[in-house]
Formats: C-alpha cells, sequence, structure tokens
C-alpha cells in the first residue's frame, strides 16, 4: 500500500479504536477514499522515487518554453531518453521544439489537467519552472500572484498527491535590500519587496515544510541571472546581459537600463541546467539543506562591456536607467555564496567570465553567420 494511504489507514484505524471499534479496515475502503492533499493527514508521510532505481525518471517541465526548460529538456533527454521527459507550457511551441521530443499543453492554474498528465504519464519527477520573473510580476501583480503562488499550490499538492520529486528554481531575487549583500549566504534575512521575490521565498519555505512535514522530496537551487544565446529572457532585472550580445553583434550598440555599476550574481546557462540535473541526481544523504545557492560569476554592467570589447572593441555603450529594474538591482546580491553547495554534492561552475563572453559571442555571430547565408 503506498504511504500515504498506509497513514490513513492507521489514522482511520486509530480513529475507530479510540470511538471504541475494534473491527479491521478493509484496504479496499481506503483505496477508494477520496484524498486530496489539500486535506492532508497529519500523520502523512512521502516518499520519492517511486520508480526502481534502474528505471529513468519519468519527468515533467512545467513553464518549459521560456529561457530555460528546451535546454533543461534537451539535457535531460540525453540523461533519461527522448520520450521520458515532457515539456510542457501554454504557449504553442516552436517547430523544432514540438518536433524534438514529447509537448503537451499544460495549464499549472487547472489542477485537473495537471493531475491528467502526472497520471497518464506515469510522471515521477516534476520541475517547475512556470514563473513570472521579477520586472513582469511587478508590471502584473495580479497574475504573478496567481501563478507563482496559486500555481505552485497547485503543484506541491500534485506532488504530494503522487509521490513525485519536486524541483523548484528559486532566485538572488529571494533576498532584498536587507539581506547581506556581499556575500549574500544560503541562510540570512530575506525580505524582498518584489512580487517575485515574496512568491520565491513562499515557494521555497512551502517546499521545505512539505519536505520536514510529510518527507516530500523537494529540492530547490537558487539560481543566478541566467545568461543564454539561443533563448531569450522572460522579463526580469538581469536581461540586459543577455540582450547586450545580440545587439553588440548585430548593431555594434547597446542601451543598458542598469547603471555601470550594478553588480550581480549571473551565470552561463550550461552551468546552470548541469546544476539542476545534479542536484536532482544527488543521493538524498548528501543534502543537508533543500534550497541551495548557486554561484559561477559577479559582474557589473561596465565589466561586462570590458569584456565584450576584447573581442568587438567598437562596441558603443549608452545608459538609459529603467528605475523600476534598478531599485530591484539595488536590493539583490552582489556576490552569491553558495559554499554549501560545493561541500554537499560537489557543485561546481565551469563558465567565468571570460569564457561566457567568448561562448556568447561565438554562438551569436555563428548563427546570425548562417542566417545571413540561408
Ligand atoms: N532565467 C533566469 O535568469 C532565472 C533566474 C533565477 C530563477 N529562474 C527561475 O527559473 C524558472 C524558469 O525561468 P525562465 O527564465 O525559463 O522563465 P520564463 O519567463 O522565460 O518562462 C516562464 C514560462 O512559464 C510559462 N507560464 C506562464 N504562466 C503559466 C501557466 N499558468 N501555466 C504554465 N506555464 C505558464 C510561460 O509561458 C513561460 O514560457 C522560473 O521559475 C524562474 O523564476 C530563472
Ligand atoms: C534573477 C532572475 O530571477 C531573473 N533573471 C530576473 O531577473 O528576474
Amino acid at each position: 500500500m503506498m504511504p500515504v494511504f498506509r497513514n490513513l489507514a492507521k489514522t482511520a484505524k486509530e480513529v475507530l479504536l479510540i470511538n471504541g471499534c475494534s473491527c479491521q479496515i478493509p484496504a479496499m475502503s481506503i483505496r477508494l477514499m477520496s484524498w486530496s492533499p489539500r486535506q492532508v493527514n497529519a500523520d502523512a508521510s512521502f516518499h520519492s522515487v517511486s520508480f526502481a532505481e534502474s528505471d529513468h525518471p519519468r519527468v515533467l517541465i512545467t513553464g518549459g518554453l521560456g529561457q530555460l526548460g528546451v535546454g533543461l529538456a534537451n539535457l535531460l533527454r540525453k540523461r533519461f531518453g527522448k520520450n521520458n521527459i515532457i515539456l510542457s507550457d501554454i504557449r504553442k511551441p516552436p517547430d523544432h521544439v514540438f518536433h524534438s521530443g514529447p509537448f503537451i499543453y499544460s495549464d499549472i492554474l487547472d489542477y485537473k489537467n495537471l493531475r491528467e498528465i502526472v497520471v497518464n504519464n506515469r510522471i515521477t519527477w516534476l520541475i517547475h519552472y512556470s514563473a513570472l520573473l521579477s520586472a513582469v510580476g511587478e508590471a502584473n501583480v495580479p497574475l504573478a500572484r496567481n501563478v507563482n503562488i496559486t500555481g505552485l499550490h497547485n503543484i506541491l499538492d500534485i506532488a504530494a498527491e503522487h509521490n513525485l520529486r519536486l524541483f523548484v528554481p528559486s532566485t538572488i531575487g529571494a533576498f532584498g535590500s536587507t539581506s547581506p549583500r556581499n556575500p549574500t549566504p544560503d541562510i540570512c534575512i530575506q525580505r524582498p519587496r518584489t512580487i517575485y521575490g515574496v512568491s520565491k521565498v513562499h515557494a521555497e519555505l512551502m517546499g521545505e515544510y512539505y519536505h520536514h512535514k510529510y518527507g516530500m522530496d523537494f529540492r530547490c537551487l537558487r539560481y543566478p541571472g541566467i545568461i543564454s544565446a539561443d533563448t531569450l529572457p522572460g522579463g526580469g532585472t538581469t536581461d540586459y546581459a543577455v540582450q547586450i550580445f545580440h545587439d553588440a553583434v548585430k548593431t555594434g550598440k547597446f542601451e543598458c537600463n542598469l547603471k555601470p555599476d550594478t553588480k550581480l550574481p549571473m551565470m552561463y546557462i550550461d552551468d546552470c541546467l548541469r546544476a539542476t540535473l545534479e542536484i536532482l541526481e544527488a543521493p538524498a544523504e548528501q543534502l543537508t539543506m533543500r534550497t541551495y545557492n548557486i554561484s559561477a560569476m559577479s559582474f557589473t554592467p561596465e565589466e561586462l562591456v570590458a569584456a565584450v570589447r576584447k573581442h568587438l572593441s567598437d562596441l558603443q555603450i549608452t545608459y538609459k536607467v529603467d528605475e523600476m529594474r534598478q531599485a530591484i538591482a539595488d536590493s539583490w546580491p552582489m556576490e552569491f555564496d553558495d559554499h554549501n553547495a560545493r561541500k554537499d554534492w560537489a557543485w561546481k561552475h565551469e563558465y567565468d567570465l571570460p569564457e561566457l563572453v567568448f561562448t556568447m559571442l561565438n554562438f551569436i555571430t555563428t548563427d546570425s553567420q548562417l542566417m545571413q547565408s540561408n
């Protein structure tokens, strides 16, 4: 019998005994009980990894058409097989994504739809990428609250109900101006003033709560600003550090929306996705925490410009500060302390600033040359 139901059976039996009834609880009646984690019993205990050790996980990625999801699906498909990784979103996938492996419509605000997907596809791991990022979140707080908080509740309930291993990314944006910023440790005061940050602190705490109370296998990494060449960011404060490469190659000019000395933690996408796979595969006994900072580099716009100019010396920069993004950036970590990730599960970044700049320019230049020759 599954652990949840075993506990419910135990509790039901205890209730009946308290009421003076010593009759046996038939297993069938318990299995048929309509159970929802929304009414979870305090004794309930969840255990992850319902697949045999030799089997591959069956993975659902929500919000998979954003900056990070397609790359993660590609990485996981190489590791676990194409058909074991299902990408989902509420948007229409481009042809190359649709033809690269399973894709399904999934709105995280629709609990029944989520449950149907998890059941029909025998999902064992859930990677929850759907979110509104920091800048778009501030522009539409009700939607951000709905997607980032109500949506997360659906995800937690689905993961609990079906014993899933659950990965939810957090962010440097989960800290605020009262957090230590240089460096920011894993455990410190977290009082963000964006709906994005508030929803991510909520996700960290709810996931950890479900882990400690029910044994849910919740895993979480706080990502820095992620930089990728083939996918565009979805409306965050760190977006400038992606856009600069495209503009530098295509026009030789870039208008930056943050002040030249705004220092933020950043990471190349390959490191971010590898870290995600590594934490997902880490043996549970190695994890002394359930939410880890991960770090690779920190830089300011002027430092990034200097690194790009080593390859494109004519790059012209102007600054037109976006007050909202600047205020957010000024409250975020400058350096991220990730020593716990390095100690517990041997996290190690591969890309520093020169390597990042070389890789991004190489990718975008080759890409635009290919486009021109076609
Ligand atoms: N990209 C970064 O720099 C960064 C940094 C830190 C953390 N993260 C986190 O990583 C995750 C993925 O980030 P990303 O950059 O790919 O985000 P993104 O904004 O590019 O993509 C988010 C996706 O969520 C989808 N979505 C929105 N509402 C939905 C709904 N109701 N149901 C299902 N899907 C919905 C969108 O269609 C979009 O494709 C997010 O949780 C984000 O907070 C990203
Ligand atoms: C940092 C991260 O969470 C995202 N790129 C943002 O700026 O909102």
